[in-house]
């Protein structure tokens, strides 16, 4: 069977890294060649435009500035990293992608999804996909904002005490620093996506542990696996 590419997506601290992983490792037992990845960045220049959005002030950029930023870093993540392992047949696996810039900027910073789909179209638009490349198969990770949040601040602590080479992440904790009100827009308009796609965007219980909600997508892909969505290439 030919790779897929499939997002995890959600609020902060809601699993996505943790999921992808646990992905990744299980098609790598299956003999499956995978490209584990992650937005912002993923491809040099792509990880340079993250340090420019995830550090600093929460106020230091437009929302418009920071949805192009996100958009000019993934279209170098999908020409140096994504495109070529897709081409030769490789499962792409990405913590967040376009979803995010439509929930972040476009829904919860006001940009407007409208133009955060017109934006990509017109970034990443081909001939064989003119509304940008889209994933095949999403899984929104959903989790009331608190506990997300209380995660991501426990791996925090688990990097200060461990004094690992991760303490230059340290400070990568803008978009956490925006605020309650921002965090429940987020978790309102992630479950919104599910409805707006509902052949590609899975919307997954996050609250158990790490192995139960990974044999809820285990058991998601298994189910598509026969579907024609799934040889289709776009969702
Ligand atoms: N199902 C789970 N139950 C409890 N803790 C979890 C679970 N999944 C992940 N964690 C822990 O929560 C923290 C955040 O997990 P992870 O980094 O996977 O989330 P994320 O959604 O990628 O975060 P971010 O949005 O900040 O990138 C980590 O310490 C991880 O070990
Ligand atoms: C792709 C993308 C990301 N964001 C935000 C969401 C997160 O807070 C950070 C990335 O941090 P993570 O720990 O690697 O998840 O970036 C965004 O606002 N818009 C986007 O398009």
């Amino acid at each position: 069977m030919a790779g897929m590419f499939i997002t995890f997506e959600g609020g902060e601290g809601v699993g996505k890294s943790t999921q992808a992983r646990l992905l990744a490792d299980h098609l790598r037992a299956q003999g499956h060649d995978v490209v584990l990845t992650r937005e912002p960045g993923g491809a040099p220049g792509a990880e340079q435009i993250r340090d420019l959005l995830v550090r600093g002030d929460p106020a230091r950029w437009e929302p418009m500035s920071e949805a192009l930023l996100h958009i000019a870093a993934r279209v170098d993540h999908v020409a140096k990293t994504i495109q070529p392992a897709l081409d030769r047949g490789a499962w792409v696996i990405s913590d967040r992608f376009r979803d995010s810039t439509l929930v972040y900027q476009g829904l919860a910073q006001g940009v407007g999804r409208e133009r955060i789909e017109s934006l990509h179209a017109l970034a990443l638009g081909s001939p064989d996909h003119p509304d940008g490349l889209l994933p095949d198969l999403t899984f929104i990770l959903d989790l009331p904002p608190a506990e997300g949040l209380l995660r991501a601040h426990s791996r925090q602590s688990q990097i200060d005490d461990q004094q690992t080479t991760k303490a230059s992440n340290l400070a990568e904790d803008r978009y956490e620093r925006m605020g309650d009100a921002f965090h429940h827009a987020l978790s309102a308009a992630f479950q919104k996506l599910a409805i707006f796609y509902p052949e590609r965007c899975h919307l997954i219980d996050a609250s158990g542990d790490e192995h139960q909600v990974a044999q809820i997508i285990l058991k998601q892909i298994a189910s598509l696996k026969t579907r024609p969505v799934m040889d289709a290439g776009q969702g």
